[in-house]
């Protein structure tokens, strides 16, 4: 059977409908998940160096997950007439080994960044059947970073997305913003703008103390980075010293990453500008060794000038085992709930459906996972019986917390002809440059939109004004980020049909306004209710404002000034602002998003009452369900750290 027929197979449909596709046990399974967890544990620097030789699951390792249980498992995929199966019968299964909290990693998942991870990774075992259900495409048309990286092509295009949009902003003049994410195979990693950027050793070390797990720190994860990525050399195979610090990089994984390609006119002005003022813009060798503040060269993910994603890094290679089987076009609409054990519901079944008139429920994401929980029942008990849903589990976190950053694209007309705006105009550049990419994978196309940027710490003067602690996770952890491109960017306004451009976005990557997710609708095919809270806290827009005064100072330095270079801020109002309330006006009329929502199933210790998750990421108050997406990230600051300790 062809790949592509594994996808369509209906006879595969039907036996879903029977529930009877063979698992192993779970006992087996439950043990090969924790001789991987096992290994995230703290180790001393000397066992992390022999760590990184064999620290994960590796083929010899899955020959090593103890005895297998030969009893067969149900599969605990219910399709859209699941009424076909004798349920009395599979309880009974399901029930086995009721004294832990046991999942197995078979069963299903999603095709999107984490997912398809997941999928890879267990199929590497044999024992075990992986089925991973997806609601979008299998699709590769996404391989062209910079269509990509101008938000033009795969998030402009409606059969790759989930077309989300906000509720109206109260921060942002009630404006309503449109909130793609990515539906297809790679899930957003497939229509992102491809920068590598890890969290800081600040940020995980945070999260391991949230999570009251060691596991998560940075000496922890570190490792595992390394492990998933291979740095690749540039397509234009320039010399790479200086540029990123291999000691912190992957060479074996199967991530491909790299560094630009193709040189930018922006690209010395910008690392002169740090010369000439290191203070203010440090030029930081390699932002991804844990320290990421300052001017750096941008990572992509990307390799041979083509698009590296979850799909083609791990599920389009996993796709020959013949223990994955892949659904697409398929929405999961709800996790069912299969037993009661121990006053626990276990919610290891998911049912699905391929259309609206089909009976069924299910998720992923920052903005799936909740809602797929909400209408399981899973949430806040009242909130659910207004929608006539039968709660489940109690927990009247799921789908808040919400945070994301905030973004604007700030755009200068230069006194240059060697911006890339030509390309974006004339066609038959724009041809000459796809033709380039698809007969050498080189040139412009290989590249996102800018080659370095910076992670910035505000002054503690912004802290002390609101007499507020910084809300980032410590010293090594910025506030806010500036993105230069060479060509004219905006989320709010079509490009100019002449002139030349550059665009410096501003994003406050410490935002403390938390927003959420909630129901609109029983109907698993009724879009959420999507609220950023964009600015709604004042520091946030103090943030914001720092930042865009930052972008200020940037193309005020000599190499930006030098020759006239900068003529003046383009269109928008930011060339009108003056005052503080001028540029936080501005910042209210063009703050959009900067596509990147967490923390709607966030994680937090067993003890947490604010936790979704725990710090395995099982499902708190159920049994059978792990959530492995961005949706567990947190930014839980206040709980550990009272205010104004890190005032400097
Ligand atoms: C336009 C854009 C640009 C970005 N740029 C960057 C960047 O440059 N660098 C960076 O680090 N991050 C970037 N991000 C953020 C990053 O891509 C995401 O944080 C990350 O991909 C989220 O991974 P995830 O696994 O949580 O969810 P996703 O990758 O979104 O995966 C969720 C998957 O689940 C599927 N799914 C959802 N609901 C269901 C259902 N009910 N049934 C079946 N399937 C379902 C979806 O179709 C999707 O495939 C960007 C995001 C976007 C959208």
């Amino acid at each position: 059977m062809s790949e592509y027929d594994r996808f369509v197979d209906r006879d595969m449909m039907m036996r879903f409908r029977g529930g009877g596709v063979g698992h192993k046990s779970t006992r087996a399974a439950t043990d090969f998940f924790k001789q991987d967890r096992d290994k995230l544990d703290v180790k001393k620097p000397s066992e992390v160096e022999e760590e990184e030789e064999d620290d994960g699951m590796d083929e010899e390792d899955l020959s090593d997950v103890g005895e297998i249980d030969e009893e067969e498992w149900d599969f605990g995929i219910r399709g859209d007439q699941s009424s076909e199966t004798d349920d009395s019968e599979e309880d009974e299964e399901h029930l086995e080994e009721p004294d832990e909290q046991e999942f197995g990693p078979e069963g299903d998942g999603m095709a999107g960044t984490a997912g398809s991870v997941i999928a890879a990774r267990i199929a590497e075992n044999p024992a075990f059947s992986v089925l991973v259900i997806e609601a979008g495409e299998r699709i590769i048309a996404t391989e062209i970073p910079f269509a990509a990286s101008l938000s033009t092509s795969a998030i402009g295009n409606a059969s790759l997305i989930w077309n989300y949009t906000t509720v109206p902003q109260i921060g942002l003049n009630n404006r309503v913003l449109p909130y793609p994410r990515g539906r297809l195979f790679g899930g957003s990693s497939s229509v992102n703008s491809l920068v590598y950027s890890r969290g800081s050793r600040d940020d995980f070390n945070r999260l391991a103390a949230v999570a009251g797990d060691p596991g998560w720190s940075w000496d922890s994860i570190l490792p595992f980075m390394k492990k998933a990525e291979s740095f690749t050399a540039p397509v234009d195979r320039h010399n790479t010293t200086g540029e990123i610090n291999p000691t912190v990089h992957g060479f074996q994984g199967p991530l491909l990453t790299t560094v630009a390609g193709f040189p930018s006119p922006l690209d010395s002005r910008l690392v002169n500008a740090s010369i000439a003022s290191p203070t203010q813009f440090p030029f930081n060798e390699d932002y991804n060794s844990g320290n990421p503040l300052g001017m750096g060269w941008i990572q992509y993910t990307a390799g041979g000038g083509i698009r590296s994603s979850s799909s083609t890094a791990y599920l389009q290679p996993a796709l020959k085992r013949i223990n994955l089987d892949v659904l697409i076009n398929t929405q999961v609409t709800k996790l069912r709930n299969i037993a009661e054990t121990k006053k626990m519901p276990d919610l290891r079944e998911v049912e699905f459906a391929q259309s609206q008139k089909g009976r069924g429920y299910m998720s992923a994401g920052s903005i799936n996972t909740p809602q797929i929980l909400l209408l399981s029942g899973v949430g806040n008990r009242t909130t659910l019986a207004g929608f006539g849903i039968c709660s489940i589990v109690d927990n009247p976190n799921v789908g808040q917390h919400l945070q994301d950053h905030p973004l604007i694209a700030n755009q200068w007309a230069v006194n240059s002809n060697s911006t890339f705006d030509e390309f974006t105009r004339n066609a038959s550049l724009d041809q000459a440059l796809l033709t380039q990419w698809l007969t050498t994978r080189t040139g412009l196309l290989t590249d996102t939109s800018g080659n370095l940027f910076a992670w910035l710490k505000a002054p503690s003067s912004v802290f002390k004004k609101f007499n507020v602690a910084d809300p980032s996770a410590g010293p090594t952890s910025p506030n806010f980020e500036l993105f230069p491109s060479n060509v004219f960017g905006s989320f709010v306004m079509p490009a100019p049909a002449t002139g030349n451009y550059i665009t410096i976005v501003t994003g406050v990557s410490s935002p403390s306004s938390r927003g959420s997710v909630t129901l609109t609708s029983s109907d698993p095919f009724i879009f959420p209710n999507i609220d950023t809270a964009f600015l709604k806290e004042p520091l946030d827009a103090q943030l914001m404002l720092t930042a865009i005064r930052s972008a200020e100072d940037l193309v005020n330095t000599p190499p930006f000034r030098n020759n006239g270079f900068i003529i003046q801020p383009a269109f928008g109002v930011l060339g009108k602002a003056r005052t503080d309330e001028d540029v936080i006006a501005y910042a209210r009329s063009e703050v959009t998003t900067y596509y990147h929502p967490c923390g709607t199933a966030k994680l937090g210790q067993s003890s947490d009452t604010t936790a979704v998750v725990d710090s395995k990421l099982l499902l708190k108050g159920a049994l059978g369900v792990r959530i492995v997406d961005a949706s567990v990230f947190v930014s839980a600051l206040k709980f550990i750290r009272p205010p104004c300790v890190f005032q400097r």
